[in-house]
């Protein structure tokens, strides 16, 4: 195992609302090793944003009751939100999910991205460490330089003329490139990027996404890739964590995940990726469970189509089910896949094998290895 990045351990994020307290986060555990791409995958509203806002700490209304966000070994959560601004976009930063919100319409693009190299990893209100910094940081010049260079480096072929541009001025894959390069701007070691093609059409998104791969494979910068979408996550990521209502129900090697899917809900996903053949997924039948009162057991149950009595009571604790594979489902045995936490720990229920498993069992679907289902 190389040197981890980043470790998240048993998180949990909360929400107080109308109707009750919002248990969204319920004890996640992921690490990303230094260089690697992980992504962290489920469909909409299963806790995906939550997550990565609370590893930049952009959650202001969230309380996070147990847990802990391991930076290069640092405990995150323990620093002040000057240190944790500080760290941002220097060390970590973010590119958002809509290009057109996450640029500012009254500011050209250079304006933003001058910003950008002004403030990196600066604390905010520190005044006497921004007159010292002012000395250091580069000039006016060689910053409109850097911006235009890294403008050429996401390949926008007008390069002075976009960086004097409005965001509305330019198209939707112009501003996805322009939010890759603020995002690049400050060489951060960590990259998050929140389904960063879901707004373009599917061949801008693809070049998009090449784009990002190359750029941070030669920086050797670790990802964070979200998605809802795991034939994407095929493409881009080297580990894929399958996130479902707040937990990670799978993780494991990408080409493992792919040629060894061990969760239903796992499953589920891989036939909603739309076939060669059909152009349409399956989908996973019912919704996420509501977060004011979730299940006590697994909050997959009522998707399930192997739910048992048991699956309902007992909360199934993830497992180690192959050398570097682990499941939160009770049809999966194995050791625990990680440190037992009080809140969450749970004894095996036995409830049989996986019917995929079983010669002539009944499975959810045959997974060819493309990554469709064979229709
Ligand atoms: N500030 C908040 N207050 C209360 N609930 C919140 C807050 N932010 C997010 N949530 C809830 O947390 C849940 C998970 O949301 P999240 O945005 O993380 O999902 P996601 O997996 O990223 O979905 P998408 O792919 O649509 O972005 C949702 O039910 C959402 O309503």
């Amino acid at each position: 195992m190389g040197e981890p990045i980043l470790e998240v351990k048993n998180l949990h994020v909360h929400f107080e609302t109308h109707d009750g307290t919002a248990e969204v986060i319920n004890g996640i555990d992921f690490t990303i090793e230094r260089g690697e791409t992980a992504a962290l995958v489920g469909e909409t509203g299963c806790g995906k944003s939550v997550t990565v806002k609370s590893i930049m700490g952009l959650l202001p209304s969230a309380t996070i009751p147990e847990g802990e966000i391991r930076y290069k070994g640092e405990d995150v959560l323990s620093l002040s939100d000057a240190e944790r601004h500080s760290r941002r976009g220097k060390e970590m930063s973010m590119i958002m999910q809509d290009p057109m919100t996450s640029l500012n319409p009254v500011l050209t693009v250079g304006e933003q991205m001058m910003d950008v190299l002004k403030w990196q990893g600066r604390p905010r209100l520190s005044l006497s460490k921004l007159v010292r910094d002012a000395l250091s940081t580069g000039s006016k010049a060689e910053h409109r330089e850097r911006a235009i260079e890294m403008l050429g480096e996401v390949e926008i072929s007008a390069p002075e003329r976009v960086f004097e541009s409005y965001p509305v001025e330019l198209s939707g894959g112009m501003r996805q490139r322009v939010l890759i390069a603020i995002a690049l701007l400050s060489e951060p070691d960590l990259l998050i990027a929140d389904e960063p093609g879901t707004a373009l059409d599917v061949t801008t998104e693809a070049k998009v996404l090449d784009l990002l791969d190359e750029l941070v494979e030669e920086r050797d910068t670790s990802v964070l890739y979200i998605t809802h979408d795991l034939g994407v996550a095929r493409e881009v990521s080297d580990r894929i964590n399958v996130m479902y209502a707040g937990e990670i129900v799978e993780q494991a090697p990408t080409a493992d995940l792919f040629a060894n899917p061990q969760h239903p809900y796992t499953r589920g996903l891989l036939e909603s990726i739309p076939t060669l053949s059909t152009g349409i997924g399956d989908g996973i039948e019912g919704h996420l469970p509501d977060y004011t009162d979730p299940p006590v057991g697994c909050r997959f149950v009522e998707r399930c189509p192997h739910a048992e009595p048991a699956c309902y009571d007992a909360y199934p604790y993830p497992r180690q089910t192959g050398s570097d594979h682990a499941t939160a489902c009770h049809l999966f045995d194995g050791p625990p896949a990680r440190e037992r936490h009080e809140s969450l720990a749970a004894d095996p229920v036995d409830i049989g094998t996986a019917p995929w498993l079983v010669a002539g069992g009944d499975a959810p679907g045959d997974v060819s290895a493309d990554g469709g289902t064979d229709q």
